[in-house]
């Protein structure tokens, strides 16, 4: 993947997050920083409970008070943490999108693709007629090698490597910066899994978007990323490019991770 522009399209520095319920607080994500350049795969991995997905949520906005982020998530020269509803809802979905399982529920099951399709254009990028949509909607939907008769299916009707190749398309339709990929293939068998990868790879080459792959999975996010965090207990415990991490773990935990590797090979 081409990082050689370095430009950082997002830079996170001291992200803490605590959740709060029922007065009791618990630091999920502690102090961390990162930076993410254009065109950059950044795998983040780590065991359950680790915190990765609370990162993802900080990036989005979406931490529930009375839980909150502290800290700067600085994307496009402003920072995202605190920032009003108004202004985040230009981003989010938008300029910065996430891509969750392909379980029946991330899509709208009482409606078609097109549809599924056409409420995202109308919400995020003002299209209303059916043309244009029409127009878009094939565009993506070839970018991740799907017949165009799906757009008349409702999700059950498609398998989950459909569906979430559909999540795909819908997550780059609006030709986002950032895309966030939270354990995007946990549903699938392996081999749908890297076809999925590899489609996703494909279009953020295209795309030149940059993306934050969020997973358990180490052969994974050696496929696919071009450097990588690993966390534990909300803190990140290495950071870097993935062959040096891969040759040379340092930290306990990952030196562990990296030994799953070998154990798959032998
Ligand atoms: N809404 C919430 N309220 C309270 N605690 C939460 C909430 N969401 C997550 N946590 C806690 O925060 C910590 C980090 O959770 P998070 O989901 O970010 O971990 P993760 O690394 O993504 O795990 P997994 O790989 O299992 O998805 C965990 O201890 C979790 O129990």
């Amino acid at each position: 993947m081409d990082t050689n522009s370095s430009e950082i399209v997002l830079d996170v520095r001291n992200l803490s997050v605590i959740y709060s319920s029922y007065g009791v607080e618990k630091k999920a994500v502690d102090s961390i920083s990162f930076k993410l350049r254009r065109g950059e795969i950044l795998g983040i991995v780590g065991e359950s409970g680790a915190g990765k997905s609370t990162i993802a949520k900080a990036i989005m906005g979406i931490i529930d008070p009375p839980s909150y982020a502290t800290g700067e998530v600085i994307f496009n020269g402003k920072n995202i943490i605190g920032m009003s509803e108004y202004k985040l809802n230009k981003i989010r979905w938008n300029k910065i999108t996430m891509i969750f399982q392909a379980s029946m529920n991330s899509l709208n099951p009482v409606e078609s693709v097109k549809s599924n399709f056409m409420s995202v254009l109308k919400d995020k990028l003002n299209i209303n007629e059916k043309g244009e949509a029409e127009v878009k909607i094939d565009e993506v939907l070839r970018y991740v090698s799907l017949p165009l008769y799906v757009k008349d299916n409702f999700p059950h009707e498609l398998s989950g490597g459909m569906r979430q190749r559909i999540l795909i398309a819908l997550a780059m339709i609006t030709g986002p910066e950032i895309v966030i990929a939270d354990e995007p293939t946990t549903a699938l068998d392996i081999i749908t899994e890297f076809y999925v990868l590899s489609i996703l790879k494909k279009n953020l080459q295209r795309s030149g978007s940059s993306m934050i792959y969020i997973t358990h999975d180490l052969p994974s996010v050696i496929f696919l990323a071009d450097e990588m965090l690993v966390m534990k207990d909300g803190l990140i415990v290495e950071k870097g490019a993935i062959k040096n991490i891969i040759n040379n773990p340092q930290n306990e935990y990952t030196r562990k991770l990296v030994s799953t590797l070998n154990e798959v090979i032998d």
